[in-house]
């Protein structure tokens, strides 16, 4: 009798209305039902989550961010369960220390994969207990302390970038002479993190070309996470599909990225080297390859072979494209504000004679360097230079979406209330539990309150006129490097190409523009990325 009145009912226009009926009810709950409808947003927004991903798809986000938060205000809601906050006061609630907002399933997207089975990195995992483990275990390798170590890997990689653009660009006329620094950058950028990392340069550098395809390959992931990443889900009918992952274990498909097959090479010729008995010293140039096998040593359950190759490959992932991105905001808005480049080349042609690196002139050897490079140490602390170096991370972080995390169980207010001439307003947002929240840079990094007037602007000087507080409050608020304990390892390992290529390229040429009216051109797939800079060298003096 039941099945006589379902199989009755399941006629096709009946299973087509349940259809539209439970597609109906399902996008009716999404946008009045999770809590969410007193937040303001794009009304579609609050529907479905394609709504943000058509928005990633176009790869502009960030503007669309900007327009929205100016339209609607602080919060603003961007998906059934997800909003973006531009107040900079949310940073302290949202990434606070505690890590009570985890990692959204944004993140695992960006697993790699090694054998069929996903590489747990330090910035993928969602899991903070797992995260906290792996970083107090290879924090130290990227401490401040640890940098001086670093730094003739870095040097060695300099100087190949200006090998290069002498031999290729330099005082050149006509096509010749026209350089893609953009591009250069990113070879520089990848080098560098391939010396520091495995101590051998892949030869980005050397060879001016994107080896074993790489580059190419990283774009393409991030184009593939920038997008799925909106909607996660789909990641497992697509790039880790059971089947897929299944088939990659059994060899039968090769699906290990060029990262991963570098790496994992690089590893597997560390280890075919290394000695039965371990050295009385280590030795002195200890790259971060060298360091993660300590921690092997230390714990090899925990710190076991997988885990090393996902170190290692956190870093290629995590800190080539950003460092690339944000050298060419350096390089692109001096050259676009000459008065700044003009202070700035003064502090550098200002500094003292020691302040380039001549350690090795005391050997009267073949070594001796008659183009030496500046120290860290000298540079670290110049005005002008730092000034710079944070006003082009707040102009064009590398990360161009929100930094997602989920509101912990129980929900949490944000905002305030706000007293201004007008009297109290109260901007205070109740967010429940599971809601995805986050702060993209590119938002907070507009307002006026902390970073002063015109803050779409390139002004350096902003960050030396504030006062002492209200540069503690700039400087807090800069947020291109994420905050609290997911907020970037490789900070310092960033800042020191920056200080150290910075003034090793302005030191030895005179930039300018190739085409003074052509403007770079952005596409934002997760990094916002540029291309399009393109520069002519002349040769200003030889130390
Ligand atoms: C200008 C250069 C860089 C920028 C703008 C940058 C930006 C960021 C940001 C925004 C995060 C936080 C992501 C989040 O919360 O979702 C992050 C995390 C991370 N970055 Fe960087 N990064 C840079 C350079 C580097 C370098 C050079 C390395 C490696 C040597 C590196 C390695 C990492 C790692 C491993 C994480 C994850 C940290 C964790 O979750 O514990 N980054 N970076």
């Amino acid at each position: 009798m039941i099945w006589d009145y379902i199989f009755g009912f399941a006629s096709f226009p009946n299973l087509s209305a349940l259809l539209v009926l439970s597609l109906a009810g399902w996008l009716l709950f999404n946008k009045y039902g999770r809590g969410l409808s007193h937040i303001k947003g794009p009304a579609v927004a609050g529907y479905t989550d394609l709504w943000r991903l058509w928005i990633v798809w176009q790869r502009r986000p960030e503007v669309a961010l900007i327009a929205l938060h100016k339209k609607y205000g602080r919060v603003v809601r961007i998906g059934p369960s997800a909003v973006s906050v531009s107040n900079p006061a949310a940073i302290k609630v949202i990434y606070g220390v505690k890590g009570r907002f985890v990692k959204s399933d944004f993140y695992p997207v960006q697993q790699t994969l090694a054998n069929g089975r996903p590489l747990h990195s330090l910035f993928n995992t969602t899991d903070e207990k797992y995260h906290g483990k792996l970083r107090r275990g290879v924090a130290n390798a990227y401490a401040m302390s640890t940098l001086v170590q670093f730094e003739p890997l870095v040097d060695s990689t300099i100087k190949a970038f200006l090998q290069q653009m002498d031999e290729r660009y330099a005082d050149k006329q006509g096509p010749e002479g026209v350089c893609d620094f953009g591009a250069w950058l990113q070879f520089f950028a990848f080098d560098v993190i391939d010396e520091l990392t495995f101590s051998k340069r892949l030869g980005f550098v050397d060879e001016g070309r994107d080896v074993d395809g790489i580059i190419g390959d990283l774009e393409w992931l991030l184009d593939y996470v920038s997008v799925v990443g909106q909607l996660p889900i789909i990641d497992r009918f697509l790039l880790k599909n059971p089947l897929r992952l299944l088939l990659n274990r059994f060899g039968m498909l090769n699906s290990t990225s060029p990262v991963v097959a570098f790496a994992r090479k690089r590893m597997g010729e560390r280890q075919a080297k290394q000695p039965q008995t371990k050295p009385a010293t280590p030795p002195p140039r200890r790259d971060f390859l060298s360091r993660f096998l300590e921690a092997h040593e230390r714990d090899p359950d925990f710190f076991h072979h997988q885990r090393v190759l996902a170190l290692t490959v956190a870093n290629m992932f995590a800190g080539s494209d950003t460092t690339a991105i944000t050298l060419r905001a350096i390089f692109y808005f001096l050259l676009r504000n000459p008065e700044s480049m003009v202070k700035l080349v003064a502090e550098l042609d200002g500094m003292e004679e020691d302040a380039h690196d001549q350690s090795h002139t005391q050997d009267p050897n073949p070594n001796y360097d008659p183009d030496p490079l500046v120290k860290w140490d000298n540079v670290r602390d110049l005005p002008y230079l730092t000034a710079v170096i944070k006003e082009a991370l707040r102009c064009h972080p590398a990360a161009g979406l929100p930094l997602e995390r989920v509101a912990p169980a129980g929900g949490i207010t944000i905002g305030a209330v706000e007293r201004d001439r007008d009297g109290d307003r109260d901007v205070r947002h109740w967010i429940p539990g599971g809601t995805i929240i986050g702060c993209s840079a590119w938002t907070v990094h507009l307002d006026e309150g902390v970073f002063g007037a015109c803050p779409e602007q390139f002004r350096p000087e902003r960050w030396i006129e504030a006062s002492t507080e209200q540069q503690r409050e700039m400087s807090s608020c800069l947020f291109s490097f994420g905050s609290g304990t997911r907020s970037c390892i490789g900070k310092n390992i960033s800042l020191l190409e920056m200080y150290k290529l910075v003034p090793a390229v302005l030191g030895k040429y005179e930039i300018v523009l190739a085409d003074k009216r052509a403007d770079w051109k952005i596409h934002n797939a997760w990094f916002v990325k540029q291309s399009g800079f393109k520069v002519r060298l002349r040769t200003r003096r030889q130390k």
